[in-house]
């Protein structure tokens, strides 16, 4: 269980995120959606303890994350960040193999087991073809693939992911994030695609202006008029085998002008625990 409640972060001096409370249970993916700049990263990094917030508390399993150092907090969070680049002329294999550092003993070294569990998990994302090629010869959406099995190698108990699905394309958005939903463990991601979101995701929290504006299932939070006010574009909902997903088109002007939600506006009340959202999760 992740959770954290009243966080509020930034850079020098510049408060980004204020207020925000998420909390992600055994096998929950949450989903962190919200337009450009509205503090979905900054929110992301302080979970993993890669910044501190200037207010409030992160904890993992009630532990303050900020108290965990190096392997502990390895063996406990796997992260996929943005924009991870390497150019260490390293092979995917051993790549993914720093996975299993967290498993070591700073001076034991990797045995059969852990190569093992390379192998199992390049295969998991299609991408055991790979292992001998140089990391930095890899494509983007390749890229993507292999840093996701570096966190399946690390067999951590909560992942946290910053735009997963940047590079891949259309069907291994979805392989990836139903592989996500299936390893069972607490995760929380961070979207741009709507319908991504509400396919994979139990819970949603809509970050804008760098406060949670609702927080729910994607049933709950993904409403025309919320998404309006927040994203100014006109979404329809429609049903696609049981599964909610949304029809975009621009906002013409026509009708009502987008409310601002600098304020805070609260569209659905921010609820400390998320429900999981039965029967919207279309696999
Ligand atoms: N290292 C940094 N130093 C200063 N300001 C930053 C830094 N990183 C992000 N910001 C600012 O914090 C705000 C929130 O950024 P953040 O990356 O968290 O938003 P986001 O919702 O993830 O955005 P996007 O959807 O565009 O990736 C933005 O105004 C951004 O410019």
């Amino acid at each position: 269980m992740i959770s954290a409640s009243d966080v509020s972060v930034g850079y020098d001096g510049r408060m980004v995120v204020e207020g925000a409370g998420l909390r992600a249970g055994p096998g929950d993916v949450v989903g962190l959606i919200g337009p450009n700049g509205s503090g979905k990263t900054t929110f992301l990094r302080t979970l993993y303890a890669a910044l501190r917030p200037r207010a409030g508390l992160v904890t993992i399993d009630d532990r303050p994350v900020a108290g965990l150092r190096g392997n502990e907090l390895a063996r406990r969070i796997a992260v996929v960040a943005q924009e991870t680049s390497s150019d260490l002329p390293v092979t995917v294999a051993d790549l993914v193999l720093l996975g299993r550092s967290p498993h070591r003993g700073a001076l034991a070294s990797f045995d059969r087991e852990d190569h093992r569990a390379v192998a199992a998990a390049l295969t998991r994302v299609g991408a055991r073809h790979l292992a001998d090629r140089g990391y930095h010869t890899l494509s983007g959406g390749e890229k993507q693939r292999v840093l996701v099995a570096r966190t399946l190698a690390q067999q951590a108990d909560h992942l946290l992911l910053d735009e997963p699905t940047n590079h891949l394309d259309i069907r291994y958005q979805h392989e990836l994030l139903r592989l996500v939903g299936q390893l069972g463990v607490t995760t929380v991601v961070v979207l741009h695609d709507l319908n991504l979101a509400a396919r994979y995701c139990t819970t949603l929290v809509l970050l804008a202006a760098g406060r949670v504006v609702a927080t729910g299932t994607p049933d709950e939070v993904l409403t025309p008029d919320l998404l309006h006010r927040v994203y100014e574009i006109r979404a329809e909902r429609v049903t696609v085998n049981g599964c909610l997903q949304l029809v975009f088109s621009p906002d013409d002007g026509a009708g009502s002008a987008a409310v601002p939600v600098a304020s805070g506006l609260t569209a659905v009340p921010a609820r400390p625990g998320p429900r999981r959202a039965r029967g919207s999760r279309g696999r």
